[in-house]
C-alpha cells in the first residue's frame, strides 16, 4: 500500500526554490533514507510530509490525506528533529506521559527501558539536556510512538559513536518486531547503509534517484582502463565520475546494468573492476558542478 505520494511538490521561500517539482511515492513498511547535501531540501521535504509546511505548488498525500492541518496524520506520523520543542516547565518523565496519551500505539515499557539505559533522570528538563542527549531523548519519543510513519530528520546530530550504533540497532530491532514506514534523512550513507532498504536522493531541491540500496550497489562499478577500452560501454550506462590516471589510464565510476558478456569483453580489454562505496555513488550523483575545494585555492 502506498503511504506517501508526492506529485509536483514545489516549495519556495521568497524567490528560492527549496523543492522543485518533486515526484515520488513510498510503500508501507519500508525504511527509507532521504539523502542529500547541505541545503538540498531534505528538511523542507520532510516538513511538507509532516504537514508543517503548505507546498507552494503540487500535491502531498500521506495515508491518503493532505497532511496540512490533519489530525489523522498527526496521530499517525511523528516528525523527530533536533528542534523538537517541549515546554520548559515539564520534566522528561512528564513528556513521556504526555506522548503516551497522544500516540495510540505508544509503548511505555520500551520508553522506560530506553530512558534508563541512556541514563536519563525523570526530573530533568528537556532544555537542560546536552545536544547529544536531546537527540537521544527525541529518538526515544520517535521510536516508542510506533506511528505508522516515523520521520527522523538528521537523528544522530550530536550523538557519540556508541549511541549512534545503539540507535540504529534499536531502530532495526523495533522495526523487525513492529514493521512501519521509517524515513531517515542524512548527508552521508555509510552509517545508515545497513538499515536502509531504499534511498531517495535529492539535490538542490530536485529529485535525483529512488532506488533500493542493493540495486544501487549492484549497478555501481569502478572501472580502470585505457580510454579506448572504456569507450565500449553500453550507451545506457551513466558515467558519474571520470579521472585521468598515469600511463594513459582512466578511472570511471559508472551506474548501469552490465551484462556478463559486457563484463567479460571489458576484462579481455584489461579493464579492472573495483567496488565503489554507495556514499561515493551518491556524492557523484549530486556533485557540485563547479571545481571542488581545490578550485578555491587556485
Ligand atoms: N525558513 C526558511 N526561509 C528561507 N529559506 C529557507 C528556510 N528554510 C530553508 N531554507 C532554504 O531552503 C533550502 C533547503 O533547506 P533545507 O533546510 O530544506 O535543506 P537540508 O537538505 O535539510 O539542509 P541541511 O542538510 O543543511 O540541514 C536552503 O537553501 C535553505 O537555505
Amino acid at each position: 500500500m502506498t503511504v506517501i505520494d508526492v506529485r509536483g511538490l514545489t516549495k519556495q521561500y521568497g524567490g528560492l526554490h527549496a523543492l522543485n517539482a518533486i515526484n515520488f511515492s513510498i510503500e508501507e513498511n519500508k525504511i527509507i533514507g532521504l539523502i542529500g547535501r547541505n541545503g538540498a531540501g531534505k528538511s523542507t521535504l520532510l516538513k511538507c510530509l509532516a504537514g508543517y509546511y503548505h507546498p507552494t505548488d503540487g500535491q502531498v498525500r500521506v495515508l491518503g490525506e493532505d497532511p496540512f492541518d490533519s489530525l489523522f496524520v498527526s496521530e499517525n506520523l511523528i516528525f523527530v528533529d533536533d528542534e523538537m520543542s517541549f515546554s520548559s516547565e515539564i520534566t522528561l518523565a512528564d513528556i513521556l506521559q504526555t506522548a503516551a496519551r497522544f500516540y495510540p500505539n505508544w509503548n511505555q515499557t520500551l520508553a522506560q527501558r530506553l530512558f534508563d539505559y541512556f541514563s536519563f533522570r525523570p526530573n530533568q528538563l528537556h532544555s537542560e539536556l546536552s545536544k547529544g542527549k536531546i537527540s537521544t531523548f527525541n529518538m526515544i519519543i520517535g521510536l516508542c510512538a510506533r506511528t505508522k510513519i516515523t520521520i527522523f530528520d538528521e537523528p544522530t546530530t550530536g550523538m557519540d559513536y556508541s549511541v549512534r550504533k545503539d540507535f540504529y540497532r534499536a531502530l532495526l530491532k523495533d522495526y523487525i518486531k513492529h514493521p512501519r514506514t521509517i524515513i531517515l534523512s542524512s548527508h552521508l550513507l555509510n552509517e545508515l547503509e545497513t538499515v536502509l532498504e531504499t534511498i531517495l536522493l535529492i539535490d538542490e531541491g530536485r529529485f535525483v534517484i529512488q532506488e533500493s540500496v542493493d540495486q544501487l550497489k549492484e549497478k555501481s562499478y569502478g572501472l580502470t582502463g585505457s580510454e579506448e577500452s572504456l569507450s565500449h560501454l553500453p550507451g545506457d550506462v551513466q558515467i558519474l565520475h571520470e579521472e585521468e590516471l598515469s600511463g594513459n589510464q582512466v578511472y570511471q565510476v559508472i551506474l548501469g546494468d552490465l551484462t556478463e558478456e559486457t563484463k567479460r569483453k571489458l576484462e579481455k580489454e584489461d579493464v579492472q573492476f573495483s567496488p565503489v562505496s554507495i556514499d561515493d555513488v551518491c556524492l557523484y550523483l549530486t556533485k557540485a558542478k563547479r571545481g571542488g575545494i581545490d578550485h578555491v585555492f587556485e
